[in-house]
């Protein structure tokens, strides 16, 4: 049975900072468990600054045994510092003792897939299911952080599309996303229900009615993040703004 839960902070440094000590703890103990953890990062002013907290303190996470996948990708070249994956890397990927194979970047718009998002996207399917238990098409992830735009986006999942609609592919193109740049590659909403933890990281007054909504119940067609829950829990950690329209 799935759990959800909403942690309140009095502003963004105070979430990034409790997510940070509990980002440590489920890797610490998933390594304890298993030899190794699998984490999903985001792109957005909140994930970045996660990752360099966790630059700064990662407490015993051993960086060497974790998988790094990315629920999404700006499809853009190479080294474009507008990518995901340049951000993760520059706040802490290039910092701390990651092993190369077990980062898995989104391919890059000059990369071995050209110009074409959709070979690009198959190609990320076919690297999470090669890292799937068998039977399965994704590892089972420890934790996929996510970011929440103000209309509820996540991921490259936006309202009223049918990239959030997806129910099969865990990995798909989207070409005409409404917040550029338009072409990107993303996770789907089934794929992120295959991670044990979601975690949402909000901030701002302007994300708070879409946290109201989605912590409320709304369709994910609606509000996105509605629909991000995780196999075992889901956990919103919202400061005061991004909370204030909660009816708690
Ligand atoms: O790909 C993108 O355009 C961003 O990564 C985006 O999805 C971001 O995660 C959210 O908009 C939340 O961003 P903030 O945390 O900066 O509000």
């Amino acid at each position: 049975m799935s759990e959800t839960s909403v942690l309140h902070f009095l502003d963004a440094d105070a979430l990034v900072d409790a997510a940070r000590s509990r980002f440590v703890d489920v890797v610490t103990s998933a390594q304890a468990e298993r030899g190794s953890a699998s984490v999903v990062l985001t792109g957005g002013g909140t994930g970045i600054a996660l990752l360099e907290a966790l630059r700064k303190d990662s407490g015993n996470i051993d960086w060497s045994r974790v998988d790094v996948y990315f629920g999404d990708e700006r499809f853009l070249p190479a080294g474009d510092p507008e990518r995901n994956e340049v951000q993760a890397s520059d706040a802490l990927l290039n910092h701390v003792d990651v092993h190369p194979d077990r980062v898995f970047r989104m391919a890059a718009s000059d990369g071995p897939h050209e110009s074409d998002p959709e070979v690009a996207a198959a190609s990320y399917a076919r690297v999470l299911a090669a890292h799937a238990d068998e039977g399965e098409r994704a590892p089972e992830f420890d934790v996929h952080l996510l970011g929440m735009g103000g209309e509820g986006h996540i991921n490259s999942l936006f309202p009223h599309t049918d990239a959030v609609r997806e129910t099969t592919q865990y990995v798909i193109a989207v070409e005409d996303s409404p917040k550029p740049p338009p072409v990107r590659i993303t996770l789907t909403l089934p794929a992120i229900r295959r991670a044990k933890h979601v975690w949402l990281l909000v901030s701002g007054e302007a994300k708070a009615e879409a946290v109201a909504a989605a912590v409320g119940g709304a369709s994910p067609d609606d509000v996105p993040s509605a629909g991000a829950v995780g196999s075992e829990s889901t956990v919103w950690f919202v400061d005061t703004a991004a909370a204030s329209k909660l009816d708690t």
